[in-house]
C-alpha cells in the first residue's frame, strides 16, 4: 500500500496510465484513501493507495480534484456484496422539460458554486447574481430549447440508459435498482436519494455520467451526495462506491471507436475527413487554479481513441476544441468556433465533429453542433460535415458500465455518523442566521441595483 499526500493525488490521478479510479469514501477517519485500480481492459487488478491527511488553511482537508472536502479512508468488505439489496445511482445534469422551466433550470444551475466560482468574500452574492443571469440568458437558453423541440431530451434518454443499464447488470447476474439523480432539474439528486432509503439499498454506486471528470459536473454532483449523506445518520451507514471517471475504459473508447468509423462511411473519401473532437469548455482557472482534471483527461481520452482507431487502420487527421463558453471569463482554448474557421481557410474540405463530453444528446449536440457550428462550418469553406452520435444506449458501452458498476461494488465504504460535519454548535448557528439576514439583504439589493441599472448589468452580458 503505497501512502501519497493529498496534493500528489491530482498528478498521480490524472497522469496515470492505468487510471481507473474508484473512490469510497468515510469521513470519520483521518485519511484520504483512493481504489487506483489497474484497468487493464478486460482484467481488472486493484491496488490501494492511501493518502496521507492535507489540511488547508481553513482546516478542511483539501484535495486538489476538488471533491474530497472531508477525510476519507477505505475498507474493503467484498463477502457482503452478495448478501446487499444493490443500487447504483446515476449522476447528470439535468435539463428543462419545457420552455417554462428554462428560467429556473438556469437559476438552480448558476445557483451552483461549482459553476459560478466567486470568491469566498462574495459567496453571498450567488444566488442574486443567479437570479439575474438566469433571467438575463432565459430568452437565448429558450430560443435553442425551441428550437430542439421545447425541452431536453435529457431525462428520457437518461431514464433509459439507466433502465438498459439494469437489464445489462441483470444479465451478469447481478440484481440492482438503477436510479437516477440530476443535478439541476427533475428527478433531483434529493428525490433519489430519498427513494434509495425508502427502498432499504443496502450498498450503493455512484456512476457519473460523465466519461472525463471537472469540478463543474461529476464534482458539483458528488459533492451535493456528500453533503446529503453526511446529513443523515442512516445514509451516513450506507456502503457507498464513487466511480469518478471512466473514459479509460476499454468499452467507452472501442464504443467511440465504433461510432466514428461507422460516421467515416458516409464520407466519399474517409481518409480525407479532419476528426474534430469538441469537448464541453470550463473556464481555464477551473484547471490552472483550481486543479480541475478534466483538460488532462480529456486529451488522454482522445489520444486513447485515436490509438483504438489506429490499431484498426484509421489514421485520420484529428484535432481537439472546446465548445459552449458562457460568461466573460477565459475558457479552456482552443474554442470550436474559431478552429473552424481557421479550419476552413486552411482548406480542409470535410469534416467529423464527435462530442465527447457527455453520453446523451443534448441541448449542445442538438442545437450548437448540429445547426450553430454545422452552418459556421459551411460558411468557412468547409464543404462535407458530419457529425457521431451520442452514445445513449448502445450496448457495448452500457455493458460496459455494468462491468464498471460490478468492478466498484466490492470497494464501497460506509460514511460512520458519530462524525457528523454538520453538528453545529449554538454560535454556529447564530452565525448561520446573521449571514443568512445580511445575504438576503445585501443580495436583494444588488439584484435590485443590477436589474434596473442595465449598464451594471451589462458587465454579464456574456452570459446572455
Ligand atoms: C457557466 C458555466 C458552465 C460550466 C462550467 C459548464 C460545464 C459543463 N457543462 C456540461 C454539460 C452540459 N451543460 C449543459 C447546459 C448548460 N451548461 C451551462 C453552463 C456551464 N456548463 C448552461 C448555461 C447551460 C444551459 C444551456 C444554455 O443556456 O446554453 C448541458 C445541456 C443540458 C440539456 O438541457 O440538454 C449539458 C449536457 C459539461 C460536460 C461541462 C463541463 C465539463
Ligand atoms: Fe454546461
Amino acid at each position: 500500500m503505497e501512502t501519497i499526500s493529498s496534493s500528489k493525488l491530482l498528478p498521480s490521478i490524472t497522469k496515470s496510465s492505468t487510471p481507473n479510479h474508484i473512490l469510497s469514501f468515510n469521513p470519520n477517519k483521518q485519511l484520504i484513501s483512493v481504489k487506483c485500480c489497474s484497468s487493464k481492459r478486460e482484467s481488472l487488478s486493484v491496488s490501494s493507495c492511501d493518502l496521507t491527511r492535507s489540511r488547508n488553511p481553513v482546516g478542511k482537508t483539501f484535495c486538489t480534484t476538488g471533491v474530497w472536502t472531508f477525510d476519507q479512508h477505505v475498507s474493503e468488505s467484498s463477502s457482503q456484496v452478495t448478501e446487499d439489496k444493490v443500487g447504483v445511482l446515476l449522476l447528470n445534469l439535468g435539463g428543462p422539460e419545457t420552455l417554462n422551466d428554462v428560467q429556473p433550470f438556469l437559476f438552480n444551475l448558476f445557483a451552483d458554486p461549482d459553476i459560478i466560482r466567486l470568491p469566498r468574500l462574495f459567496r453571498f452574492l450567488q444566488k442574486p447574481l443567479a437570479q439575474l443571469i438566469s433571467v438575463l440568458r432565459a430568452p437565448k437558453s429558450k430560443e435553442g430549447y425551441a428550437s430542439i423541440g421545447g425541452g431536453s431530451p435529457l431525462r428520457k434518454i437518461t431514464d433509459e440508459q439507466a433502465q438498459a443499464l439494469k437489464m445489462a447488470l441483470e444479465a451478469k447476474r447481478l440484481n440492482a435498482n438503477v436510479y437516477v439523480a440530476m443535478r439541476y432539474w427533475y428527478p433531483f439528486t434529493e428525490e433519489a436519494v430519498h427513494q434509495i432509503k425508502n427502498d432499504g439499498i443496502t450498498r450503493l454506486v455512484v456512476l457519473p455520467l460523465y466519461p472525463q471528470y471537472s469540478i463543474s459536473t461529476s464534482g458539483s454532483s458528488i459533492r451535493l451526495l456528500q453533503s446529503i449523506f453526511q446529513e443523515d445518520t442512516c445514509l451516513s451507514r450506507l456502503p457507498v462506491s464513487i466511480i469518478q471517471s471512466w473514459y479509460q475504459r476499454e468499452g467507452y473508447i472501442k464504443s467511440m471507436a465504433n461510432l466514428i468509423e461507422k460516421e467515416l462511411q458516409n464520407f466519399s473519401k474517409p481518409e480525407e475527413v479532419m476528426i474534430f473532437f469538441s469537448a464541453h469548455g470550463v473556464p481555464v482557472t477551473y484547471v490552472e487554479d483550481a486543479g480541475d482534471p478534466y483538460r488532462d483527461q480529456m486529451e488522454d481520452c482522445i489520444s486513447l481513441i485515436m490509438s483504438e482507431l489506429k490499431s484498426r487502420g484509421t489514421d485520420n487527421n484529428h484535432i481537439l476544441a472546446y465548445q459552449s463558453r458562457v460568461g466573460p471569463v477565459q475558457w479552456l482554448k482552443p474554442y470550436t468556433d474559431e478552429v473552424l474557421v481557421e479550419l476552413g481557410q486552411k482548406g480542409v474540405k470535410s469534416l467529423l465533429a464527435v462530442p465527447v463530453s457527455f453520453v446523451s444528446e443534448h441541448i449542445e449536440t442538438l442545437e450548437e453542433i448540429d445547426m450553430e457550428y454545422r452552418e459556421l462550418a459551411l460558411e468557412s469553406g468547409i464543404e462535407n460535415w458530419g457529425r457521431v452520435p451520442a452514445l445513449g444506449c448502445t450496448s457495448s458501452f452500457i455493458s460496459d458500465l455494468a462491468d464498471a458498476v460490478i468492478e466498484a461494488l466490492p470497494l464501497a465504504t460506509s460514511i460512520s455518523p458519530e462524525n457528523s460535519m454538520n453538528k453545529s454548535t449554538s454560535t454556529e448557528s447564530d452565525t448561520n442566521i446573521l449571514r443568512y439576514v445580511l445575504t438576503l439583504f445585501f443580495g436583494s439589493a444588488v439584484a435590485f441595483v443590477l436589474l434596473f441599472f442595465p449598464k451594471l448589468a451589462s458587465t454579464f452580458k456574456n452570459y446572455i
